[in-house]
């Protein structure tokens, strides 16, 4: 395998200054005019068509308006197309880079293929498929996603995650997921490769931060449809100001009609839109967060309850085994032999946890692994152990093992029940470990919670969110870990189908669910979910259900995401509001000045005295082009968000925004006018 390849694939190096990519961002503006590309924006291909027919109109004898006045209008009617192509690019100019690194990394890998023989060959990366397994060695680069059916090592993931501390991938349980152009540090690994060519994760983050094949997401569609309303209402409204003209005895030149139209329709957002989304995308990458839609990134925005997993999401989920408690009248090799029989075959952490303490503390002759008949551990049953000799092993979750004995809370020992009780309120996960009908004892599993949590909880609600756990665990201790972390409510001894249930119920009432999860239990309720987060180093299973994936591996990224989305619809909305206040506000401003020479009784209306009709429609259009590279840094940057409810930022969004816009086009004009003035230009 190609090790030399192993270039960074992360960012960092990569220049995302301005001033390193307006040049490209600058050509790129005008290969952006071709009329093919411009179609996704309807707003900005009507002003191209205008700007044609001005351009065309300059070469056309007028006696009401000078060639030179007309060229103004026209040229200043293709700036605007330009600086809203100049945004685009802009905002994609910084994606583009980090893909072609990406890819630089990625290209030449090879993969030792598992023939159907039980050969290995060396193939091409980019001919794996799903399904197929490979070999690799210490030293060497995974050629792509999958599951590690083998082996366990140490893997290198700072290509994808950017963190260089390696991280141990092994077969079994909820660590097995390993991801293409990771490097193997130390021993080796079997994998079965899990998607197709152009599906992995490097794949997704290349279509991602590149953009340009970016689908629509629903919300901008709608707004796309509210624009091209917009356009066609003052379309028509400029198509009926000639007729008003020529009652009252004037005649408005073509020239006129152009440039008001433009100035008219809603060209802020329109030019802007595309550049606020990819911007959008790209912060997300910037978090190391891979998005599968850019809906998931605004449903993100807008969702009221996120449910949690406890075990690796709030907890660190290295649950481990700490101690063991006798039942009375059971010896102690009695329990330490049924425990340790029960986990051998148990290839979660918890079970091998369970191996490591008791093979230090208790060791014992073990029988050969191939001797044990495995009953390993689900999420449904919520019990693991084997069957050997004769005899049944088991060790569960504590209504688990009882309901497997057949017995019931009220049968179990005084002194046991009270142990049971005292690990679940210390937070920790107490199992019950039983044989052939006898309860022996406990294990008290210890987890810690990830600092810092219970503060994101606290701003998440803040902003509205609710926030419940989820886990499989008993209700003490899901009560004690809960009120660690601040959560709002907690659901215990929940199944696979129960966390799904809560969040269709959630759904069924309108609310968008966000779910975080990193093992195979958590996926159809990641895919159900909204939002649905997986850890990186989780399981193929939550990978592949989820819309949203963190390379970092950490649920309170969530809350990022979350600001990201919310950004993103902030933004989008604000930009919105300024741009329609903007092209009614210049509706009024202009409208008196052009008519002042028609009807001069009007002159009285013309509050802002500008210089003439010309020097208004010509000051208009030029604001108007100027306006978006004025906000050209607020659409790429994202309208600063605060940790509020969605209605009050709303109110505070249209106070700032609408306000401003129905302001600036009068402060605006009226400075332009007079700068025009005094270069002679009108
Ligand atoms: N290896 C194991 N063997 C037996 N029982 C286990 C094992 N691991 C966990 N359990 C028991 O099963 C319960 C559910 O575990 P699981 O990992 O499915 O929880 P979960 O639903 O993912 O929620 P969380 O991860 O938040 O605890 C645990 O609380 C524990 O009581
Ligand atoms: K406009
Ligand atoms: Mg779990």
């Amino acid at each position: 395998m190609n090790v030399q390849s192993q270039a960074p694939l992360r960012a960092t190096p990569v220049a995302t200054s301005l001033q390193a990519l307006w040049r490209p961002a600058f050509k790129q503006a005008f290969i952006k005019l071709d009329p093919r590309q411009l179609i996704r924006s309807p707003v900005m291909l009507t002003v191209e068509l205008t700007a044609v027919v001005t351009t065309v109109l300059c070469v056309i004898p007028n006696q009401a308006v000078s060639p030179w006045f007309t060229l103004q209008i026209a040229l200043w009617l293709w700036f605007t197309v330009l600086f809203a192509n100049f945004a685009e690019a802009l905002a994609e100019g910084r994606g583009k880079a980090r893909a072609d690194s990406l890819k630089s990394g990625s290209e030449g890998l090879t993969a030792r293929y598992m023939t159907a023989h039980g050969y290995f060959e060396q193939v091409p990366a980019s001919r794996l498929r799903k399904g197929d397994v490979v070999r690799v060695d210490a030293g060497e680069l995974i050629p792509g996603d999958g599951e590690v059916i083998e082996g366990v090592a140490a893997v290198n993931e700072a290509a994808i995650t950017g963190e260089s501390a390696p991280v141990i991938r092994e077969s079994g349980g909820d660590r097995s997921a390993v991801t293409g152009n990771t490097l193997v540090v130390s021993d080796s690994l079997t994998i079965r490769i899990s998607v197709n060519p152009g599906e992995s994760t490097l794949d997704r983050m290349i279509a991602l931060v590149e953009g340009a094949k970016r689908q629509k997401t629903p919300n901008e569609v709608a707004l796309d449809i509210l624009l091209i309303g917009l356009t066609l209402i003052f379309l028509l409204v400029v198509a009926t100001l000639q007729p008003f003209a020529r009652y009252a005895g004037g005649d408005l030149p073509l020239v006129y009609l152009a440039a008001l139209l433009v100035t008219l329709i809603p060209t802020t957002i329109g030019g802007l839109l595309s550049a606020i989304g990819i911007a959008g995308m790209d912060r997300l990458v910037r978090l190391n967060v891979i998005a599968k839609s850019g809906r998931a990134v605004e449903a993100a925005g807008d969702v009221h309850m996120l449910l949690l997993d406890k075990t690796g999401t709030i907890t660190f989920g290295n649950r481990r085994c700490s101690a063991l408690f006798k039942a009375p009248g059971v010896t102690t090799p009695e329990l330490a032999d049924a425990a340790l029989l029960a986990s051998l075959a148990d290839d979660t952490p918890e079970g091998k946890s369970v191996v490591e303490y008791l093979r230090a503390l208790h060791p014992m002759q073990e029988p050969a692994r191939t001797d044990l008949q495995a009953v390993p551990f689900s999420a449904e049953t919520r019990l693991s152990g084997v069957n050997w000799n004769g005899m049944q092993y088991r060790k569960g979750a504590v209504d688990a093992v009882l309901n497997w004995l057949a017995m019931s809370r009220a049968d179990m020992p005084e002194v046991l029940a009270r142990e049971v009780q005292q690990i679940a309120q210390s937070g920790g996960t107490p199992l019950l470990v039983a044989s052939d009908g006898r309860l022996l004892g406990a294990i008290h599993l210890k987890d810690v919670i990830k600092p810092g949590i219970r503060e994101r909880f606290a701003e998440l609600r803040r902003m509205g969110i609710r926030t419940v756990m989820v886990t499989g665990d008993n209700p003490l201790t899901a009560a004690a870990i809960a009120a660690e972390a601040g959560v709002d409510d907690v659901i215990a001894e929940a199944t696979p189908e129960k966390k799904l249930q809560r969040i269709r119920s959630e759904q069924a009432d309108g609310k968008l669910v966000a779910m975080c999860g990193d093992g195979a239990n958590d996926a159809p309720a990641l895919a159900q979910a909204d939002v649905g987060l997986a850890m990186n180093d989780g399981t193929q299973a939550a990978r592949e259900a989820a819309n949203l994936v963190d390379l970092d591996s950490d649920p309170t990224k969530l809350l990022d995401v979350v600001q990201v989305g919310k950004q993103l619809l902030v933004t989008r909305g604000a930009l919105t509001t300024f741009s329609v206040a903007n092209d009614v506000a210049k509706y009024f401003a202009i409208l008196p000045a052009l008519f002042a020479g028609i009807h001069p009784q009007l002159g009285a209306l013309n509050l802002m005295q500008l210089h003439s009709p010309q020097s208004a429609i010509l000051s208009a259009t030029v604001f108007n082009a100027l306006i978006i590279v004025v906000l050209i840094p607020l659409a790429l940057r994202g309208v600063h968000v605060q940790a509020a409810d969605a209605a009050s930022l709303l109110r505070r969004n249209l106070l700032i925004y609408g306000l401003g816009g129905i302001v600036a086009p009068f402060i605006g004009i009226k400075l332009i006018d007079l700068l025009l003035v005094a270069l002679g230009l009108v």
